[in-house]
């Protein structure tokens, strides 16, 4: 019997010994799996969610039919398993069905997420180009959080990378950034600064002096304040803001005023899928926002990212929102096994 399946473990060792243009290579496959969604929503059918008949857990079939990724992604939640959201990827022949690899979820959802959180921020470095030094600060301290820093850190190379971990009970171990590969090149250009939710201070003054700000967790209080975005007296003159933790109506990564002021401004908000965001994301529907004030990752070839301006300190902001797509995780899967030639 034939079962091999790829294991969590070696999606992390091969990321973690991936060079930085391996990093590129898969955002801009995932470009190219976006751009198709977005030309096509269909591509990605409703998905099946239910529970066992026992009740004790959820699970969540997730389908992409297309002519180049298809596949199906499976999730499973027990709350009391503690493992969290655990499944599969199944990559399918789009034009036979023959299957051509499973994978475990977990790493990929990470990376994938990460990889889409950063094709925003990659279509905008040039607004960068003067600054020597990026402040990065990271909401949460879990795996997701873990592979923005990689992928961010990987995009700005050449330059000092200041990282603000901002937890809310438990640190990041920051021995795992020693497994990376390329980062273990630049070491001595990155720095790691771990500061408590909880201490309003600190979190305030990270997010006044950050370049990038990745939302990593599904809090209902929002975290991220418009407030601290305006502050007079900052250096940064652009910031690109990504929140990928929330998601459910409830919940809240940033305040409405962020928010608001896109909309006053007219100015869209970037989003994997404008459908799914304006169902799932809390900080888009507490304000209402209407489709028309959303831009799809898909088509920012089109058009390209647009930023607010504080009119308090005349900084410039660009929010992206994701919640995930199925299809993000087929392609970076079906990548992942052609690389690898483990198909
Ligand atoms: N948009 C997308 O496509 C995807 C989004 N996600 C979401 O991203 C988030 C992070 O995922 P992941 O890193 O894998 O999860 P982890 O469980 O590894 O980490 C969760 C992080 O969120 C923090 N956290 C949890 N609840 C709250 C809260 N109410 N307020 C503040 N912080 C909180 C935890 O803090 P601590 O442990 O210190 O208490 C921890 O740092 C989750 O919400 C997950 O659902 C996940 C996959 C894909």
């Amino acid at each position: 019997m034939n079962c091999k399946i790829v294991e969590d473990s070696e999606v992390k060792e091969f990321f973690s010994d991936a060079q930085a243009w391996i990093f590129l290579l898969f955002l801009d496959e995932l470009t190219v799996a976006l751009q198709r969604y977005s030309d096509n929503p269909s591509i990605i059918p409703a998905r099946i969610v239910g529970n066992i008949p026992s009740g004790s857990t959820l699970h969540m079939y997730m389908p992409v039919i297309d002519d180049v990724y298809s596949g199906v992604k499976t999730l499973g939640y027990n709350p009391s398993s503690g493992l969290g959201f655990v499944g599969s990827i199944n990559v399918t022949d789009p034009e036979s069905g023959v299957l051509y690899g499973t994978l475990q979820a977990k790493q990929i959802t990470a990376i994938r997420t990460a990889l889409a959180s950063c094709i925003g921020l990659y279509s905008q470095l040039d607004r960068f180009d003067n600054t020597d030094v990026i402040n990065c600060t990271v909401f949460g301290s879990g795996l997701q959080a873990f592979w923005h820093i990689v992928c961010c850190a990987t995009l700005f190379g050449g330059k000092r990378f200041n990282v603000t971990i901002v937890y809310r009970t438990r640190e990041m171990d920051l021995r795992q950034f020693d497994t990376i590969m390329f980062l273990k090149e630049s070491v001595r250009k990155l720095t790691f600064n771990q500061v408590k939710l909880s201490d309003s201070v600190l979190t305030s003054r990270a997010v006044v002096n950050s370049h990038v700000i990745f939302g990593c967790i599904p809090s209902e209080t929002p975290s991220l304040r418009y407030s601290d975005l305006a502050q007079i007296g900052t250096k940064v003159s652009h910031t690109y803001i990504s929140l990928i933790g929330s998601y459910k109506p409830f919940m809240h990564e940033c305040d409405q005023a962020l928010i608001e002021k896109f909309q006053r401004q007219k100015i869209r908000i970037l989003v994997d899928s404008k459908e799914h965001c304006l169902l799932e994301a809390g900080e888009l529907i507490a304000s209402d926002v209407q489709e028309y004030q959303l831009q799809e990752i898909g088509h920012l070839s089109q058009q390209p990212l647009q930023a607010i301006k504080c009119n308090e300190n005349n900084r410039t902001i660009s929010l992206c929102k994701i919640v995930g797509l199925s299809i993000m995780d087929i392609c970076v899967a079906k990548k992942l096994l052609t690389l690898s030639n483990r198909h």
